[in-house]
Order: C-alpha cells, then structure tokens, then sequence
C-alpha cells in the first residue's frame, strides 16, 4: 500500500524544489484590491447625498457575500392565533430589520445597498469574524406554509427559484418547517445534480417574534455558513450543527436539539468557532453544470414493518398505481421468515416492476444479509438500503422513478449506489488511510506524532502548499498521490487560493480537468474575491475558460457589470483575444462601458474596422448558439483522466 502513496517523492522533490516558490512570485498575486465595494456600487454610492458625511463602514480587506433566503414556512415564522401557531405573511423582514444581530442597518445605508439590491427584501448582517458581509435577500413564499402541508410540487418550486438565482448568489439558505424538513432536505439533495454551492435549510421550533427562540440562532448561523464556505452541498443546519440534508431526521419535538444525523458525523459545528470538516463535505467530482431535475414520482411509499402484519394489508398497499416501495424492516433488515405468505406478496410486486428497498427501522445502523431473516428479502427481490434513512430512501426513489431516460434495471441499480452521500459507499471503493502514507509517516516520526488526530492536522497544513505548488508547475503525479492521502484537493493557501485558482492561471488543462473531477469547485474565491475563471481569463486560458464555463463557473454581477469597461479598452487597442475570451466567460458584448459606449461604439470612433467587424461576428455566433462549443466535450471525455460523472460523486473530493 505504502508503495502507492506518497513514496513519488521526487513529484514532491520537483514540486518543491522549484526555485521559485509558485505563490510568491505568481504573476496573480497583486497588492490587495478593495473588495469592500465594487466599483460599480461605489459609483452609486457617490451619488448618494450622505456619503461624505459618514465614517468608511468598510476596511479594504471586506468581502460581501449574497445569499438568497427563500422563507416557505414553519414554525420560525409564525404568530398565535386562537390560541394555535400558524404562519404570518409579510412580517418576517420587517422583523428581522429590527434585530442589529441580523441586520446592520447603518451599512446598508452608508454603502447604497438598497439602491442596489432593492430595498423590500434587503438585509446585510454585520462584520463576521473573518472580515466578510452578508447581504441577503428574502424571497417568501405566499401562501407560508407549515411543512406538514408540503408536497412534492413545493419541492419543485423551491428547486426552480434556486436554478433561476443560481448565479446571482453564493449561497442559499431555505426557512422551513421543522416536521418534514428531513424529507425537504433530501428530496432537494437528488433533485440539485451538480450542485456547486450550499443550499442551506434551518427553522426553528420557537417563533423568531418569541423572547426566547432558537428562530435567531439557526438563521444566523446557516447565513453564516452559507455565505463564507463552499460547501456544495444540500444541508440541514440546526442547533449549532450542519448536517448532510439527505442523512438527517427529526427525533424530537420538544427540543431545540431537534435533529439527528445518525450515520454520519456533522459537516460542520458552529461553536467558538466555525467548523468544517471537510473530510466528510461531499463534492460533485463533475465537470457538469448544475442543473435541477423537478420530475419526482408521487407512486411512492414507505410501510412499516410490524409483528402481525397481515398480507392483506401488503398487498393492498402493493397495488398499482405503487411503483417505489420503503420496507421499514427489522434490525439489520430483517423480515419473518416464517411468513410465506408475506414473502410472495413482496415477490409478486417486485416480479411486476415495483421497487421495494429494504431499510431499517433502527435510528442507526445498516441493513445486511447477516441473517436468514434478512436473506429472505433479497431473495424475494428487494434492494438493500444499507444506512439510508426512510426519508431519503423514500425522496430518491421518488426521484430516480421519474427519470424517463432510465430503464428499471437501472433505476434499481441506482437505488444501491450512493448518489448523493446518502449511503456509506462501497468498501471496496474507498481509498487509502492516512497512516498509510509514507510521506506522512516520515513527517509524523521526524515529529514524534502518533494520533490520527495530529496526522490530520499537519495534513491538512501541509498540503494546500504542496498542491498548490504541484499545480503550478502541471504535476499531475504530485496531485494524484495528495489525493491518494486523503488530501482535499479544494482547500486554499494562506491567500485562499486553491490548487483549481493556479492551475487556471497558468492554462494546465489537464489538471483543471482532474481537480474538477475530484471534487474542486469553480466558486472557490480567494482572498481578493478572484475565482478560477477570473484567473483564466486574466492570463487568456481559453480552453481552461470554456472548461470552467461547461462546469458551470460564471462572472459574478459586479463583474459583469464592470465587463463594459474593460471590454471598451480591449476594443480601443484592437485586443482581438481579449474580447474573445471575455466573451467566451460570459461578458455580454453589449455592455456598455463607465461612459456609456459599448466596445463597438468605441471601435468605430477609434476607426479599428477589424474589431467592429469581429465584435460583429462574436455576437452574432453567440446568437446562434454556436459561439463557444460549450457543449462540445469530445476533447474531455476520451481523456483517460477524465470523468465525467452524472450522479455519483465522493467525500472529500476522493
Ligand atoms: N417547528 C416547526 O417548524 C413545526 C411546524 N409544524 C412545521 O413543520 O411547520
């Protein structure tokens, strides 16, 4: 095993025997810009009447973050009424502007916030520990809904809003009822494919309008999470704990400790500290864009195994229009085997096409074929659930049964393999341990370490660097035996800036294209609020540009808005390159520049005919759809490092 770790040491060697260290004195790392406010805000805030009066509420190391909060109901929002909770329309924001821990007034007036992001729904926290702001927005849902009122078609629209704004914000954070959050959590969990950024749900069991409420707590710390870490996943926050949305189930009604993950450890505590182990974050391993599938199968349901069950009421709940079954069983997954007649009914609807899958009806644990008991069911052609909760196994059949381009052979299949972190994947799949490592046991002896725990640490010191420097210089070996170790491939240097941000900027294809595969994100921002499509049009990367772009990397709006600008001064010097790769990044090449001209205008009154003529011919192949061969992936796919995976994915990035 040591063999096929860590032992290349000459990749390290070369990695850092560079003579150069890559980070300091890479062409991107500049004098810190003002991030605080971009400049198209700050030419807003100057027409504000109040700005020369007022104190800088900003340092020049401030970063804003977005995260849309879409409020669909629960308890967190809701009044008395004839002496029973039920929702409010309309008083959540006007709340929440009075509470100074959730919104800070004063900046959002200083800065001209409202100006820019309207002012109904607007709301900025304060100063966070690391330096950042979080203005959000409130989309509520009318009518607010207590979620033992939801059904599968809320699901869709809180799918759709999140596609519709995808770009427009870092995060996203969901307000729920706390009854069927579990199932919400997981349903969203299969229907976001490709997901790249935190979708967050938290609720609360006290209303926020109460005294003494959890509504304030869960909501600050999911906005928290949501708009300073990437973590793409869909998750459940809730009494200072994150947990992997499609693992979690409510276990008590009484208590703001209301959740359980009982398969998998929290992603993240929020205690002195934020957090994150990132070890268990689960990462997409894709080179797709995000998109999500809204189509779910209502023929579902789960039946509850009980001593005495008749095969009458199997039956019954057999028939058609039943197309996906949960078989809520015994211990490890156990059945009577005694019960010939139960047996056949679950044979005869799995002989005609109904998917029954077999989990336990323990809190924790597995479902196995340690005993006959258990034999009994596979037999009878069941599909072990191994540690799925009843809710997520319920919400990915009802996802899995409407995917039209799937034949039931595959459908089942797909019901057995972890798709979105569900299940513990296979043992057989899973990768070295850290121990094994010779590079890390010749660091741990040289120190006198022996605890997993201080392995881990000088691990995950070591090796942002040590990728970072093997990106630089296009050391594939390097970077598959980090990742062998049990590295995170997406955690950034002391600037923030991850393996993905270097490989961009110095165009190694191959690499953007292996961290993508192996869990990288394309919304990574360093410490300047640069992304790795920033970095690769910076340094004219075309190829890496359209990769990022298929992967679903996009041009923030500030940057967007700041695009008219920089494409004028591409136009005026005749940079045919630039214009192309700005393009190709998703500048619109309408945009109009700080004086109002757009590129062509400036072309034309500079008299560079060439440029009015290509700018030309640019928009018009982007209006036909055929400008950049987005879609066009041959050149990804037949590479043997290449994997483009449509819905499994792994934790950590391995
Ligand atoms: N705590 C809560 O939110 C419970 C409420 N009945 C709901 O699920 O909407």
């Amino acid at each position: 095993m040591a063999d096929s770790s860590f032992n290349n040491l000459t990749s390290l060697a070369r990695a850092l025997s560079q003579p150069k260290l890559d980070l300091l004195d890479s062409p991107d790392v500049g004098p810190p810009r003002n991030t605080a406010l971009h400049p198209a805000r700050r030419r807003k805030l100057s027409s504000c009447n109040s700005i020369e009066t007022i104190e800088p509420l900003t340092s020049p190391t401030t970063a804003e973050a977005r995260v849309l909060v879409i409020n669909t109901g629960g308890t967190i929002g809701m009044t008395l009424h004839d002496n029973v909770l039920a929702p409010k329309a309309n008083a959540f924001v006007k709340s929440l502007r009075k509470l100074p821990i959730l919104h800070d007034e004063m900046y959002a007036q200083q800065t001209c916030m409202y100006e820019y992001y309207g002012s109904e729904n607007s709301l900025v926290l304060p100063l966070s520990k690391d330096s950042k702001r979080i203005i959000y927005n409130i989309l509520e849902y009318s009518p607010l809904l207590d979620s033992s009122n939801m059904t599968t078609d809320d699901w869709g629209r809180i799918g759709k809003d999140i596609e519709k704004n995808y770009e427009s914000y870092d995060g996203f954070v969901i307000l729920h009822g706390t009854d069927t959050m579990a199932y919400t959590a997981s349903a969203l969990s299969f229907m976001c494919e490709h997901l790249g950024k935190p979708i967050i749900l938290t609720g609360s069991q006290v209303p926020i309008y109460e005294m003494r409420n959890d509504g304030r707590d869960n909501l600050l710390g999911a906005l928290l999470i949501a708009g300073q870490f990437v973590i793409p996943e869909v998750c459940l926050y809730f009494y200072n704990k994150l947990y992997r949305g499609n693992r979690v189930t409510k276990v008590d009604a009484g208590s703001f400790n209301a959740f359980s993950s009982p398969n998998l450890a929290p992603l993240a505590t929020a205690e002195v500290d934020i957090t994150i182990n990132w070890d268990t974050v689960w990462r997409a391993n894709t080179t797709a864009k995000f998109q999500v599938s809204t189509e779910l199968n209502r023929n579902v349901g789960l039946l509850r195994l009980f001593p005495g069950i008749t095969s009458a009421t199997v039956r019954a709940f057999l028939q058609p229009p039943m197309q996906g079954v949960v078989l809520e069983t015994y211990g490890s997954g156990n059945a009577p085997d005694n019960r010939p007649d139960l047996l056949e009914e679950l044979k005869k609807a799995t002989d005609s096409g109904v998917i029954i899958v077999n989990c336990t009806q323990c809190l924790r644990g597995t479902v196995s074929a340690s005993y006959a008991t258990g034999k009994v069911l596979m037999d009878a052609g069941l599909i072990a659930g191994g540690d799925m909760t009843p809710e997520a196994a319920l919400s990915k059949l009802s996802y899995l049964l409407a995917k039209t381009e799937l034949d039931l052979d595959a459908k089942k299949k797909m019901m057995g393999q972890n798709l979105r972190g569900e299940m513990k994947a296979d043992i057989a799949g899973a990768k070295l341990a850290l121990s094994d490592s010779r590079f890390i046991q010749v660091i741990a002896k040289s120190l006198s370490i022996s605890c997993k725990e201080e392995l881990e640490a000088i691990r995950d010191a070591l090796t942002p660097s040590l990728a970072c420097a093997a990106a630089k210089i296009g050391d594939m070996e390097a970077l598959e035996a980090l990742n062998d170790m049990g590295s995170n491939l997406c955690l950034g240097d002391y600037d923030g800036r991850t393996p993905l941000h270097i490989a961009a900027s110095e165009g190694h294809l191959k690499l953007v294209q292996y961290l993508l595969g192996h869990g990288a994100s394309v919304y990574a921002k360093d410490r300047y609020s640069d992304t790795p499509l920033c970095n690769a049009v910076r340094f004219r990367h075309k190829e890496v540009v359209k990769l990022l772009r298929k992967t679903g990397a996009h041009f923030s709006r500030d940057e967007l808005e700041e695009a008219g600008t920089e494409l004028c001064s591409l136009a005026a010097i005749g940079d045919l390159e630039g214009l192309e790769i700005w393009s190709l990044a998703g500048a619109n090449l309408n945009k109009p520049g700080y004086d109002g001209q757009n590129a062509i205008q400036v072309a034309r009154a500079v008299g560079k005919k060439e440029v009015v003529a290509f700018l030309v011919q640019l928009m018009s192949n982007k209006s036909k759809g055929v400008f950049d061969e987005l879609n066009e992936c041959d050149e990804y796919d037949d590479d043997e490092n290449s994997e483009v995976i449509e819905f499994t994915a792994s934790p950590g990035g391995r």
